[in-house]
């Protein structure tokens, strides 16, 4: 009952602060604290305890905050080092209590905006709402955008795939925000156009760098430790243990962070399974030099499994990792994005997934191992290697699956596996003209794949220029364009921004 009242009155006290009600949200922090203080004396386990002085420890500090914004710097101060005896180094509070400190020196400007940028913060990690938008439209120039962590409605699980996986907890739809996670070191370098001897050599010596970085960061902090050593090595997977999705949350309790050192080879196994590269084809990287190369470890994204009809991808900014879903998703479906270009043929994704180590059984792979064996089917493939007409090898696709009667989903998959071929077809007006009557239009083989395999910067764009040839709606005006682009760059700025960074990657794409 209690805890259930105290649950009410910190809502409706942090409500009250964001919205500026200051001396409302001092008379409702008032309440939550004496009825914490009078929990914490009648109770015993110390698990309880922990997180009564935690919150506390935020009880005071906002409530320092409510009373600094009314200019009651005398008892802000009070509230602080009530707070600070929780917990001494809790940085919201030493700002504040700096704050009002030097109110009397008149010279509190700079200090005010620090205290803006952590309200922003723990608005960000309590909500999942991120703005880039005056970011991208400012052509990525200045500084990188402040990002707190985030996670969102996820849960680490079993996964039919292999060990564990990410899943999600509730229906999302395409674009939702489910993680941001800081790199626990990153490896980065220019990468010069040179022959593949060199620039093997400068990969190298950049993965040695991330390796030492990291080496260092395990050493340094014990919750680092604790993080990697949940990470898979790639030896037994499957016994390995579901941690709780708590565990990763930078607030978690401190006795969460047994010692756990793991030794340097294992480490190496660990960056070998887990490290990802920032230029890859589920993800996009926003504001760095085109040239350059990175690699780097974000252990919550470590849970993530590849799909060859992945339902998320993620951006890079600066050294946070953005997951989110690029199609919608249902309550207790596995989250995977796709570790290689799944907009190819079987062969070569079996092939892939051998160089990462392990073999793909999601329903795609498994339809078309048994779809492939038909000899019309092997036919296309082989015909596709060696380049003929791309429009007749469309047109005799679509017409191999309408007589193979094959179903929505199992024609997307296919489609998916040839888009280079449909691609290839829809650029060509040669082909268009001799074709385009007996095939499918660009937008509905794009909404196909789409549906199945999420967006996909390609596909987004193939739908975009087919809107804009059509006139539909005028330019990029289009809700539709919209939707698309939320699938490819995540619901993290407002439309202008994203109108501006579409526009930017269809251009991109052209040259
Ligand atoms: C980054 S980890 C993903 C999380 C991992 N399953 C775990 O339990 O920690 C990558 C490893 O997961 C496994 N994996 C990922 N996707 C897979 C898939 N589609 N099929 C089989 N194994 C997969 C492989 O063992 C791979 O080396």
């Amino acid at each position: 009952m209690n805890e259930e009242l105290m649950q009410q009155l910190r809502s409706k006290a942090t409500e009250l602060l964001l919205r500026e009600e200051y001396k409302e949200s001092i008379q409702v922090y008032s309440q939550f604290i004496s009825l914490c203080q009078q929990q914490h004396l009648s109770n015993a386990d110390e698990h309880e305890l922990a997180k009564l002085r935690k919150s506390l420890c935020l009880a005071f500090s906002n409530r320092a905050e409510a009373r600094s914004r009314l200019k009651d710097f005398y008892e802000a101060i009070v509230d602080c080092d009530q707070a600070l005896e929780i917990e001494n180094t809790h940085f919201k509070t030493l700002l504040c209590k700096a704050f009002s400190d030097i109110q009397n020196n008149g010279n509190s400007e700079s200090l005010h905006g620090y205290l803006e940028i952590c309200k922003k913060l723990e608005y960000q990690s309590r909500t999942g709402v991120f703005d880039l938008s005056d970011w991208v439209l400012n052509g990525f120039r200045g500084k990188l955008p402040e990002m707190a962590e985030y996670i969102g409605s996820i849960q680490i699980n079993k996964s039919e795939y292999s060990g564990r996986g990410l899943f999600a907890t509730k229906n999302m739809e395409a674009g939702t925000l489910l993680l941001v996670t800081k790199a626990i070191a990153t490896g980065r370098g220019i990468m010069p156009e040179l022959d593949e001897d060199s620039s093997q050599s400068a990969r190298l010596v950049m993965w040695k760098d991330f390796v030492d970085k990291v080496v260092d960061a395990t050493n340094k902090c014990s919750k680092t430790q604790r993080l990697i050593s949940t990470l898979s090595s790639g030896e037994d997977e499957e016994s390995m243990e579901v941690p709780d999705i708590n565990l990763f949350r930078p607030e978690a309790e401190e006795d969460f962070y047994m010692k756990a050192n793991p030794e340097m080879c294992k480490i190496m196994n660990i960056l070998d399974v887990n490290s990802l590269t920032e230029d890859a084809i589920s993800a996009k990287v926003l504001g760095k030099n085109s040239d350059y190369y990175g690699v780097g470890l974000w252990i919550l994204a470590s849970f993530i499994n590849h799909s060859c009809l992945p339902n998320a991808r993620r951006l890079h900014i600066g050294d946070h990792v953005l997951v989110y879903t690029s199609r919608d998703v249902r309550a207790g479906e596995e989250i995977t994005f796709a570790y290689f270009d799944v907009l190819t043929p079987l062969k070569k994704r079996r092939e892939m997934c051998k160089t990462w180590g392990f073999h793909c059984n999601c329903k795609r792979c498994r339809f078309e191992e048994v779809f492939g064996c038909r000899e019309e089917l092997k036919e296309i493939g082989l015909t596709l290697e060696f380049g003929l007409d791309n429009g007749n090898m469309v047109f005799r696709l679509e017409d191999g699956m309408r007589k193979w009667m094959l179903k929505g989903k199992e024609k997307s998959y296919l489609r998916a596996s040839f888009w280079t071929v449909y691609s290839e077809a829809f650029k060509s007006d040669k082909v268009m003209r001799k074709w385009g009557r007996r095939i499918p239009t660009t937008e509905v083989i794009a909404d196909s794949i789409i549906e199945a395999v999420g967006g996909d910067e390609r596909l987004m764009k193939a739908a975009v220029e087919a809107l804009r040839k059509n006139g539909a709606g005028g330019m990029m005006e289009t809700e539709k364009a919209m939707k698309l682009a939320r699938g490819v760059y995540g619901k993290v700025m407002k439309k202008q921004a994203m109108r501006a960074l579409l526009e930017l990657c269809v251009q991109d794409q052209n040259h």
